[in-house]
């Protein structure tokens, strides 16, 4: 199975499902304001991607600083984000800039923004509806210039009803709320992306037999992990083609038990006069799969001359190739 083409959606995104088209369409319409965005979704489904997006979108001059709200350690929290003056604390041996102004002109991206402690919510509160900050040791207001987009995998009215997240910051963040499907809700893009991350090492190719078990396994770290699969597999790799086989043999990946329902369902949906075509394809293509892409073994599988499979495998080569 061969693809010509990844379609880039927006930059460094891969992606052909309408759920991703409708978040792009929104994308370019939201990346030219200066509007807080809120990112929603799994982890590892590209949320830190599509904040890079938005950021390159925006025509912002100045860069993106990342920020991890769980990694911050607290006693550092201030002088991390604010910057301190030289003598501001033992140890300040000269000026920092801190987040703020490092993001000058650009975008400050606070990941796992639900994991914020209390105690340092309303400081970020006050520089988003003033617009000012101070290092510490200073009274020297400092504008803020750059925009604020954030995420996580929380779910944060849960958050807000706990306690544990100030409404008002919430409400603050939120002005625009994108929410990233998860793999599983957009597994029509995973022969994509398999392609995508396989090429970055070299040139494969998967039968379909493999391909049907990356798009039904499970995958609850999504994206990311369905990279690290491939980063391995390919790695691991004998040869340039990969059956179902090998990939069961390295046990890389979970396999949904439903999947034979799922595909059956597919195949069901079609219309009546491609239902026995897809049963025929599929058959060809998991004794292909287990004779590990043997024309002759897989024709004696299946009980057929060998001319059978070779006419209908060129066939599938054809349909599928684009
Ligand atoms: N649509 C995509 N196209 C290409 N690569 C992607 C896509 N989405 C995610 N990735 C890749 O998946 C990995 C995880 O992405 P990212 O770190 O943006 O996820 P995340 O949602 O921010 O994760 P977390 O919630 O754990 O911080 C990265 O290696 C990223 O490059």
């Amino acid at each position: 199975m061969t693809y010509q083409s990844s379609p880039t959606i927006l930059p460094g995104i891969i992606g052909n499902a309408a759920s991703i088209h409708a978040l792009a369409s929104q994308i370019g319409k939201i990346a030219v304001t200066d509007c807080p965005v809120l990112l929603k979704g799994e982890t590892g489904t590209g949320k830190e991607l599509f904040a890079n997006a938005i950021h390159q979108l925006s025509d912002r001059k100045g860069e993106m600083i990342a920020v991890n709200c769980s990694a911050i350690p607290e006693h550092l929290f201030e002088s991390l984000l604010f910057g301190h003056e030289k003598g501001a604390f033992t140890g300040a041996d000269k000026n920092h800039d801190g987040f703020f102004a490092q993001a000058h002109n650009g975008t400050l991206f606070f990941d796992e923004i639900a994991e914020l402690p209390l105690v340092h919510q309303p400081k970020l509160l006050r520089v988003l509806e003033s617009k000012y900050f101070c290092r510490i040791g200073s009274s020297e207001k400092r504008h803020f210039t750059g925009r604020i987009i954030s995420a996580t995998h929380q779910n944060m009215s849960q958050r807000v009803k706990d306690k544990a997240f100030r409404e008002d910051l919430f409400y603050r963040l939120n002005l625009f709320e994108l929410t990233i499907p998860s793999l599983a809700q957009r597994r029509e893009d995973i022969p994509l992306l398999v392609h995508y991350f396989s090429k970055q090492h070299k040139s494969m190719t998967f039968s379909q037999c493999a391909m049907d078990l990356f798009k039904y396994a499970v995958w609850p770290g999504n994206i990311r992990q369905l990279k690290n699969t491939i980063d391995k597999l390919v790695i691991l790799a004998d040869d340039d083609y990969l059956s179902a086989q090998c990939i069961h043999a390295l046990s890389v990946c979970e396999a949904d038990p439903d999947v034979l329902s799922k595909l059956a369902r597919e195949i069901i949906e079609l219309p009546i006069e491609n239902k026995i075509k897809a049963i025929y394809d599929a058959l060809v293509e998991a004794a292909m799969d287990q004779s590990g892409g043997n024309k002759t073994k897989a024709a004696t599988l299946l009980g057929v001359h060998r001319k059978v499979i070779e006419r209908r495998l060129h066939q599938i080569t054809a349909t599928a190739s684009y």
